[in-house]
């Protein structure tokens, strides 16, 4: 069904239905949205004589409760849904609007207005994107109205009673249920009947479609759509409050047509200004331009992201660094006033700093107090087995600065050790200046953790049963060595590296049976002589080298293999948009840091058969990385 994608949309998002009403969720659920159900409690008590059109108060109405509900979520978890969905309906006969009857009088009174004549079905729908920021809810607003001419039979007196009796009435819009029993009142219906049932499920669609396939601009003809008057007044303007959301005034005279409307997104759409937001720069521009909805930009959502990424990037390193992770393991929940003790830092802004990691999912918070979330518990916590604390300490203390070079590295050309560090490129793992006890650990625990997380799937890309020994050059802990003895019984690991990584490997050795089949050697593999093995390994090293350093290194490994030995190379590549995007981040890495840079599958593939490896085999390891095995061929 063509539909389909458009709901799938949803699919992977928190979608809440701010409504009670049984039909709407069954039309939503058949239409295969996946949401929860959150009745707002906002009081259906819209001024009517302020609205210009019967619709607008609907669309008003349907507004103001999913931002109840978004508003109360919010407050309440401080973390809003996705999306928020709220809906009315109302009937309208003789400009007399027509809501749900308060008692059977009342039913009488609506059913008989309607009888023998046609009447519209209104049903408003808003569509609220919830948005966290700062712990303040932010929405982009998307609303619209269906209407469906009714007419209804001449209705008898004794059959308006029965029907009234029958207790259908009592919750529904005008006083009839058309599914039911009030369907046998119906002469004739013009549109959509699933919103006389309560939601125009077509409508939403198309708007969902709107919303998330925004139409190229050149493809955009220029329609008249329908708008929605200027509403200023509400009744009661407390309603509106909660969640630093308020709903935008909308702006008159931008439109076509009627001489008023909104500028916003489809027909009748606003969006949500909040003071700073740069979407509501947007809409301004659109207005001042004259823009309709359709030749609206896109909304720049992936742009912002990258804008902001280092913010939260940088939250992230302070939690770690305060160890709050390790604070909330194992424990109850803690509150903020307790963590922030413990941690020695102020409550107010330590609760905002909790409030982040929550919103980002790397915290949970009840009434009882946050907690660690799964994902914490196995990352983030300093000394769990497959922490990456130290790797995101290393990225605080060591590579942001470096990062901070980027504009002397790209305008000079040249890495910026010596500007971020004090220290040459060719130093960086080689030290002249030996680094502290707690800044090599720092470096190695990093790399142990980014190694782990690949080990396995590495260590089993190809069968390598049949080798005997293997070398990991810049084996580093040994994380890779240690997966691959526990892989294969028969196999003798020797892990070298530099003599300062060395001096801090015992730290990482592991304590089962495999330990026995690993070695550590100091070494330089550039000026000693190679362990001998069958099998060499050389992982995450060739793009921190220039071509001339890359071949100097593969043609010392050449020389050692014996013919019919192997290499097997590790790393991310050019090639693929996923595996590019952090081989490229790396290749930032690098410009900052090392001579180093990246290279495609094919360049490494001629770079191992440059240096005499034949039948090269690649394997795509995760998301990202690339394992190529390449056998010596005779000389
Ligand atoms: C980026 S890390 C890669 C570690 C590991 N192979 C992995 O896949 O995670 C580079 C490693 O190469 C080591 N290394 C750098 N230059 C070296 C050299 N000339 N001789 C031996 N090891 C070296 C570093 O000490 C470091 O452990």
């Amino acid at each position: 069904m063509a539909l389909c994608p458009v709901v799938g949309k949803l699919l992977h998002k928190r979608v809440v239905l701010a409504s009670a009403s049984p039909r709407r969720r069954e039309i939503l659920s058949n239409a295969g949205v996946r949401f929860e159900v959150v009745p707002s409690r906002f009081k259906e008590k819209l001024n009517k004589a302020s609205f210009s059109a019967p619709y607008a108060y609907a669309v008003e109405t349907a507004k103001q409760k999913a931002l109840d509900v978004a508003s109360r979520m919010h407050q309440k978890d401080l973390r809003a849904p996705d999306v928020v969905i709220g809906a009315d309906t109302i009937v309208t006969v003789g400009g007399l609007i027509l809501e749900k009857p308060v008692d059977k009088q009342d039913a009488y009174r609506m059913l008989s207005s309607l009888s023998g004549k046609e009447h519209s079905v209104f049903t408003g729908v808003a569509i609220v994107h919830c948005y966290s920021r700062d712990g303040q809810l932010d929405t982009d607003i998307s609303e619209f109205y269906e209407e469906t001419k009714v007419k209804f039979s001449e209705l008898s007196e004794e059959l308006l009673w029965e029907y009234i009796h029958s207790g259908e009435p009592m919750d529904k819009a005008g006083g009839y249920g058309i599914q039911a029993l009030g369907g046998m009142l119906v002469e004739y219906i013009h549109g959509d009947f699933l919103n006389v049932v309560g939601f125009p499920l077509n409508h939403f669609c198309k708007k969902l479609a709107e919303l998330y396939y925004p139409p190229k601009p050149e493809d955009v003809q220029r329609v008249k759509h329908d708008s929605i008057p200027t509403v200023d007044t509400f009744e009661n303007p407390s309603d509106v409050e909660g969640g630093g959301s308020e709903p935008a005034q909308r702006n008159p005279g931008s439109g076509e047509g009627e001489g008023w409307g909104p500028c916003a997104p489809g027909a009748g759409g606003s969006l949500v200004e909040a003071e700073g937001d740069p979407r509501a720069r947007g809409t301004k521009e659109a207005a001042k331009c004259n823009r309709t909805a359709e030749t609206l930009p896109p909304f720049p959502a992936d742009l912002l992201e990258l804008i902001e990424g280092f913010k939260a990037s940088k939250a992230l390193f302070t939690a770690c660094k305060l160890k709050v992770f390790d604070l909330l393991r194992d424990v109850a929940p803690q509150k903020a006033v307790d963590i922030a003790g413990n941690v020695d830092a102020s409550l107010y802004k330590t609760e905002r700093l909790l409030d982040f990691c929550t919103a980002v999912g790397i915290l949970e918070k009840t009434e009882q107090g946050y907690s660690n979330t799964e994902l914490a518990n196995l990352y983030l916590v300093s000394d769990s087995e497959d922490s990456l604390h130290s790797f995101i300490m290393r990225n605080n203390d060591h590579t942001w600065n470096l990062f901070t070079h980027l504009e002397f590295a790209i305008q000079e050309g040249t890495s910026q050790p010596r500007r971020a560090l004090g220290k040459e490129a060719e130093d960086l793992f080689q030290d002249s200046h030996p680094q502290s006890k707690e800044t090599q650990l720092q470096f190695m625990r990093a790399m142990h953790g980014l190694t782990r997380l690949t080990a396995h799937q590495v260590a089993t890309a190809f069968n390598l049963s049949w080798f005997t020994s293997a070398c990991d050059l810049g084996g580093c802990t040994g994380a890779l060595a240690c997966k691959l003895a526990q892989e294969y019984p028969h196999l003798q690991v020797t892990v070298l590296d530099l003599p300062n990584v060395m001096e801090h490997a015992s730290c990482f050795q592991p304590h089962g049976p495999e330990a026995a089949q690993i070695s550590f050697v100091s070494g330089d593999f550039f000026r000693d002589s190679l362990p001998r093995a069958d099998l060499y390994i050389l992982s995450r090293i060739l793009h921190d080298l220039p071509d001339d350093r890359v071949h100097d290194l593969l043609s010392r490994v050449s020389g050692s293999s014996k013919p019919g030995g192997s290499l097997l190379l590790v790393e991310a590549v050019l090639d693929d948009e996923q595996a590019a995007r952090v081989s490229l981040m790396q290749s930032l890495n690098t410009l900052v840091q090392t001579q180093g840079r990246q290279r495609s599958r094919g360049e490494y593939r001629r770079l191992l058969q440059q240096h005499g490896f034949c039948d090269v085999q690649v394997a795509r390891v995760g998301d990202t990385l690339d394992v190529f095995l390449g056998t010596r061929a005779a000389p």
